[in-house]
């Protein structure tokens, strides 16, 4: 019966038994850090029937002074390299914290790590809601992604995919044999708004609904999803001792995931003058403007829309 098509092949893949939600990976953003918060009380809302679930803040520090880090950036934290360094005390906080973490849910890599972990941040950038991976071969995410898309209509949620050899961080979520970040925004550094804190949460279930429907073995036909994956990131444009000589363009403030063609003004000068974008085909940007990224030397990023075709699966 079978006619050689892939598209009929369901992978069996494991139950998701572990499952992690970090918040508090930067301390100031303040939805993740108050709805992990809020789970480490009464954690009723985030249960599931088959699945360990474990609320977590990753860095007590950062959120005790509300800042996004204290020594370095827990989200860059996680290469092999600070993993296995000695040093106990004299490391920077974040990598001692990486280690702790990495040997409390991974080892990164290794059978023995969780099965999914959920980072939870916050962006000052107009997002909305917005799930972020890390593989476009990751069938459950894919199909995670969207069982979400669909339980979360018809409000939007977005897939940003970073894959890119340059650009791709060695995240705290990258722990996990299926890391999944949620960034919804936007939202001031150190602010809680009431609609963005709700569509977190609202996310968060359906994610976990997904995995305990694929642990009580129900199959996934076979789909379509659609990421935007990183392209490129943009500075500010900056003079010859690297001060910042232009702002984003009230064209592009708060367009993020609206088509940015070649031509378009992205920067504006702070004599009025427009700075447009020479790419040579429609891009998507986003993080446009991202408070956390001025230090990253970085003013948006661009993405392209593509159609990733994800496995049927069912529980092994
Ligand atoms: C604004 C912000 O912190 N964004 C996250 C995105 C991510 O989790 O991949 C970060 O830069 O780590
Ligand atoms: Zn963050």
């Amino acid at each position: 019966m079978s006619h050689g098509n892939i598209n009929n092949i369901t992978a069996r893949l494991n139950a998701a038994r572990r499952v992690a939600i970090f918040g508090g990976t930067h301390g100031n953003e303040m939805s993740g850090v108050t709805l992990v918060n809020l789970w480490m009380q009464n954690s009723a809302e985030i249960q599931r029937r088959g699945v360990e679930i474990q609320p977590f803040i990753t860095n007590p520090k950062a959120v005790e002074k509300c800042v996004r880090y204290v020594d370095t950036d827990l989200n860059r934290a996680f290469t092999q390299e600070n993993l296995s360094v000695t040093g106990g005390d004299e490391l920077p906080y974040e990598v001692q914290r990486a280690q702790e973490i990495n040997r409390m849910f991974g080892p990164k890599g290794s059978a023995d790590a969780y099965d999914v972990i959920f980072d939870l941040h916050n962006t000052t950038s107009n997002m909305g809601c917005t799930l972020i991976l890390e593989s476009s071969k990751d069938a459950f995410n894919l199909q995670m992604m969207n069982y979400i898309k669909k339980a979360f209509a018809p409000a939007s949620c977005l897939v940003l995919l970073n894959e890119h050899p340059l650009l791709k961080y060695s995240t705290s979520r990258s722990v996990a044999k299926h890391p999944v970040g949620l960034e919804v925004g936007p939202q001031p550094q150190g602010v809680l708004r009431s609609n963005i804190f709700e569509a977190m949460r609202v996310i968060l279930k359906h994610a976990l609904d997904f995995i305990e429907l694929f642990n009580e073995g129900m199959e996934f036909p076979a789909c379509s999803v659609e990421v935007f994956r990183v392209l490129e990131r943009m500075d500010y444009p900056r003079d010859a001792n690297g001060n910042i000589i232009a702002m984003v363009h009230p064209n592009l403030q708060d367009c993020d995931w609206e088509p940015l063609n070649p031509g378009d003004p992205m920067f504006q000068t702070f004599d009025g003058k427009s700075i447009h974008y020479q790419g040579p085909s429609t891009v998507y940007p986003t993080f446009i403007n991202e408070a956390a990224y001025y230090e990253k030397q970085q003013a948006f990023v661009t993405t392209r829309r593509e159609n990733l075709l994800a496995s049927a699966i069912r529980k092994a």
